[in-house]
């Protein structure tokens, strides 16, 4: 009998879906193993009211296959300008479930992001108050910081602060790429998370550069060297509730990445699990992954977890991917592992309970 492994189907706690004919071709991606996924805010322009993230949940519903059970969950793209009311109001109606604050000019579209942090106090206090996480991308965009410090040195210059002054916040800290990150998440006794990609458990930078350069492998947070990647893999597997999985998953069309001035993003909703799977086992915590998948996340955003399973196999011949996804917008390369895959979902999401 090949090894099973039966799990809480998974939510995955970071996810870009994009919009228009990309949307199309990457929701039903996601929606094949995943119940929920928290859906970042940061199209063009970005989604800033309740209004414009009910509209996003209703055309990402839209692009989800007949009969899916998957959920969108919303977030708002905090401004300088984010009215407290708004967030809150469409917080209470059910519509969003966190707030997400980017750096202005830290990454993909964020140019609309915060500049001057005194400017979001209101809205910070009132999310306190309401109990509305805020999700970060933690990277300083101060041109002298080198790219590889922008997080460690965001932590001391801009979260710690923030979450000083704002007791009762609760924060997620995105696609943490630093032991420095999973230690200060760990400093923390409550009300500060993490997310963990996918990729960030397999890349180091020498990954991205050496031998030639491979943009596929280009995402932001840069990856790091590989104390930082080994440190990632002890926090994923530890079993600690903090940490949890975002898979960050960003589609760009491979015109976009294979550029000389290339987008950042990895693509690795297709075959997230079969990956997280293979590195799990290489660590010998099989019998942490449903944590890191399918219950940490739940419980820090205060949800039940998912009632319904999914069943993950161990094939002696290795699953066969597609290397690319075909999309209206053009193709978009899947992530590559540089391992076979010997693990694979077995169950196609069918009946969501
Ligand atoms: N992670 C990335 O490299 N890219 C994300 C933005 C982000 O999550 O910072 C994207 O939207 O493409
Ligand atoms: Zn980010
Ligand atoms: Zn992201």
């Amino acid at each position: 009998m090949a090894p099973t492994l039966t799990l809480r189907r998974p939510d995955d706690w970071h996810l870009h879906l994009r919009d228009g004919e990309m949307l199309r071709a990457v929701a039903p991606e996601s929606a094949r193993d995943f119940a929920r996924a928290i859906i970042m805010p940061n199209l063009v322009p970005p989604v800033v009211t309740g209004a414009q993230a009910e509209a996003y949940r209703d055309r990402i519903r839209a692009a989800l296959p007949p009969g899916s059970g998957f959920t969108p969950l919303m977030t708002l793209y905090l401004t300088e300008d984010t009215d407290p009311a708004d967030v809150t109001a469409a917080h209470a109606a059910g519509i969003i479930h966190a707030v997400k604050l980017y750096p202005a000019g830290a990454t993909t579209n964020s140019a609309s992001g915060v500049r001057d942090f005194t400017r979001t106090r209101p809205v910070l206090e009132a999310m306190a108050e309401a109990g509305i996480p805020l999700c970060v991308h933690g990277e300083v965009t101060d041109p002298e910081i080198d790219i590889f410090d922008r997080e460690a040195v965001f932590i001391d210059r801009i979260l710690d602060p923030l979450r000083q002054a704002t007791p009762g916040l609760r924060v997620v800290m995105e696609h943490i790429t630093t032991s420095d990150a999973a230690d200060y998440v760990r400093s923390a006794p409550e009300g500060l998370g993490a997310t963990i990609t996918t990729h960030h458990l397999v890349i180091n930078r020498n990954h991205i550069l050496a031998g030639g350069i491979r943009p596929h492998y280009y995402c932001l947070p840069v990856a790091k060297r590989e104390t930082h990647r080994l440190a990632l893999r002890a926090a994923a597997t530890s079993g600690d509730a903090r940490f949890f999985l975002g898979t960050d998953s960003a589609p760009h069309p491979d015109g976009a990445k294979e550029s000389a001035c290339g987008c950042a993003g990895c693509f690795t909703a297709p075959h997230t699990l079969p990956i997280l799977a293979h590195v799990f086992e290489a660590e010998d915590a099989l019998d942490r992954l449903e944590g890191f998948t399918s219950l940490h996340g739940p419980a820090f955003y205060q949800l039940p977890a998912n009632e319904d399973r999914i069943t993950l196999t161990r094939a002696d011949t290795p699953l066969t991917l597609p290397e690319k996804l075909q999309t209206g917008d053009g193709p978009v390369t899947l992530f590559d592992p540089g391992f076979p895959l010997h693990w694979q979902v077995a169950e196609p999401a069918t009946d969501k309970a």
